[in-house]
């Protein structure tokens, strides 16, 4: 399989066998254990098996073509999305075998664009339980709910992924819309075993009142509880994580920006914790500015452009700030210097400082903002627009996580390149594909192929004539999901007290290293005048190369939780022994033989 293959490059040793405590129908129901018919016979006999399955033994690799060929009767890309998540409710190994053999075609399906529908009808299309719910109504027994689906059920869990669905992707407030696509994407690029990965959906209610009129919502039907309820609510259950749990990463995804960065700077210095529309983010669009400006003109520095980004919320401060952080990082630009590099534009246009410690349109400035707020004193006033913000700043570099689909319109892209841009790099990151703030073939049209253009949701490449000639663009994928299960297992393999920027940044470096357009600049030793021909080299990895790319940027980031001391594996693992450490820990799909023992799993 060739998927697979990519994974088990990077896995050392051979399976182990299974010590398994189930048999008859309870094997064939735990989607854990089930291998349907891929039960040897001698496994069949063992486990009570023998006259629940039709004859015939298949391998993986032949349930794997009956599983695609059954996907490919439908063609709606939401049913094909209904058809993997119950398969995954059968077979986990198939499940994961099956959409790491079709990487490229099925993350689509299973994470952005299709996952925000699939949300959005969560109640709809719900058939089974996936993950833990914690619900503020029913919080008394939160602890022993936690117990039932984790300690019970399971040795140790490395990952917990939670959210409070009230910023799903750019689809706004969820209610219960739990997504364990997140947590399936650490499996499979991350190479994170499944069954130590936890789904948590934190249900407070919802201000969605679409979903509190609907008679099918599943969730809690209340509003929105915020406040200090709400944060004892999320307390309880992060203490409760750091109780059993000491080691595992902390996952945060798809808060309100408020929340979300509350969260992270509360937990963050206590225990391995990540928010992911923050620093997932900042590290990839970092990565792909990083491969962009060596396209455009590698003589010139992160510190050297004018950064405009359109919605100050999670993702637009996560990139700020990790930008930021990697100009500082060389120690010759101060923090106020490097912030002063940033324009913030966010509903009611440029954010700026108003007085009374408020900001124009975003309110309270202290903490998430600091920093990032420009001075009245350059002249700001009333509601200042994107295309007034383009043509005063003259960016070089144009981000979108606004969910304003659109708003880079053929003005202000005009209006970057008449400021003095010969090669914009524009990257409109919202999602789901129809938030864009532009189609990417729109930017290259109106830029004639100079802009250098990443995307939030996987785009076709684009045909365009540059210099009379027709080449074809390759969209590069801008998406957390192309570092997050990278930072993540390095984090888990490093048993890191806490997730750092400098972890982080050794990530996002090692991404930027590993895209096609520098590794193709780093391999010709070529200088780029920024007119260079660079069809065909991608800013940032393809999504089929995810896999391996992830075990490199793991690799890199447990290496410098080594490095720094943050790590809490034993004292005598070097920096030189991280790679083995993590070819050791690589989960791959691939069936384990089972051996009965009333004392194994179950
Ligand atoms: N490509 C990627 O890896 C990621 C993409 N995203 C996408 O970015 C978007 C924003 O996500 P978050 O930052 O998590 O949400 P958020 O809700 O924290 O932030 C969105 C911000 O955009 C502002 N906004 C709304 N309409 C606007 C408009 N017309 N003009 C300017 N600003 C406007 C909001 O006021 C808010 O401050 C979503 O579409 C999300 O899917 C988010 C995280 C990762
Ligand atoms: C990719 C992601 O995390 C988001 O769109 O929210
Ligand atoms: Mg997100």
């Amino acid at each position: 399989m060739a998927a697979n293959r990519a994974l088990t490059e990077t896995r050392k040793h051979t399976l182990p066998i299974l010590r398994v405590a189930l048999r008859g129908e309870s094997l064939l129901t735990h989607p854990r254990f089930n291998k349907g018919t891929s039960f040897t016979h001698k496994e069949r006999k063992e486990f009570g098996l023998t006259g629940r399955l039709p004859s015939r033994v298949n391998t993986l690799d032949e349930q794997v073509t009956r599983a695609y060929e059954q996907l490919n009767s439908r063609t709606e890309p939401i049913r094909k999305n209904t058809f993997l998540q119950s398969l995954k409710d059968q077979n986990w190994i198939l499940y994961y075998a099956l959409i790491a053999r079709h990487l490229k075609e099925l993350v689509p399906i299973i994470y952005t664009p299709t996952q925000a529908q699939a949300i959005a009808e969560y109640s709809h299309l719900f058939r089974r339980s996936g993950g833990l719910y914690l619900t503020m109504g029913d919080q008394e027994t939160m602890e022993e709910d936690f117990l039932n689906q984790t300690v019970k059920e399971r040795n140790e869990i490395d990952l917990v992924v939670c959210t409070d669905a009230e910023a799903i992707l750019g689809i706004g407030d969820q209610g219960v819309g739990i997504s364990t696509a997140k947590s399936a994407m650490y499996t499979l690029i991350g190479g994170i075993d499944p069954a130590r990965c936890l789904s948590v959906m934190l249900d407070v209610g919802t201000d969605n009142q679409k979903l509190l009129n609907d008679e099918l919502y599943v969730g809690w039907k209340h509003s929105r509880v915020r406040g200090e309820e709400y944060d004892q609510f999320v307390d309880k259950f992060i203490q409760l994580v750091r109780k059993y749990y000491p080691h595992c990463v902390l996952h945060f995804e798809d808060f309100a920006a408020k929340n979300a960065y509350r969260l992270l700077m509360r937990y963050r210095k206590d225990h391995a914790v990540f928010n992911d529309d923050i620093q997932g983010t900042g590290a990839v669009t970092l990565a792909g500015i990083m491969s962009a400006i060596g396209i455009a003109n590698p003589s010139s520095t992160i510190a050297s452009q004018r950064y405009v980004i359109l919605g100050a919320g999670s993702a637009g401060l996560g990139i700020a700030t990790q930008v930021r952080d990697a100009i500082t990082a060389s120690g010759k630009v101060s923090k106020e210097e490097a912030s002063d590099k940033f324009w913030l534009v966010d509903r009611e246009g440029l954010v700026y400082d108003i007085g009374g410690g408020m900001a124009k349109g975003v309110g309270e400035v202290k903490g998430r903002l600091e920093g990032f707020v420009r001075s009245a004193k350059e002249g700001w006033e009333g509601n200042v627009g994107l295309l007034d913000v383009v043509k005063e700043v003259k960016p070089t570099v144009l981000i979108g996580c606004s969910t304003a689909a659109g708003a880079f319109t053929k003005e202000v892209i005009e209006a970057m390149v008449d400021g003095g841009c010969e090669r914009p790099i524009v990257f409109p990151l919202s999602n789901p594909s129809n938030l864009v703030e532009a189609k990417p073939e729109d930017i290259l049209k109106w830029t004639k192929g100079k802009a250098l253009v990443a995307t939030g949701s996987p785009f076709p490449p684009v045909k365009v004539k540059i210099d009379g000639e027709e080449k074809e663009i390759i969209i590069a994928e801008c998406n957390n999901a192309l570092i997050y299960p990278g930072l993540g297992f390095g984090a888990v393999l490093s048993q890191a007290k806490e997730i750092t920027d400098r972890m982080i940044v050794a990530g996002a470096n090692r991404l930027a290293e590993l895209s096609p357009a520098i590794r193709k600049q780093v391999a010709t030793s070529k200088a780029n005048d920024g007119e260079g021909d660079y069809s065909g080299q991608a800013l940032l990895p393809d999504f089929r190369e995810a896999p391996k790319i992830n075990f490199e940027i793991a690799v890199a980031v447990a290496e410098q939780a080594v490095r720094d001391g943050n790590s809490t594996m034993s004292k005598d693992v070097r920096v030189e022994d991280v790679r083995e450490r993590a070819k050791e820990k690589v989960w791959v799909p691939l069936y384990c033989e089972y051996e009965y023992d009333p004392n194994g799993l179950s």
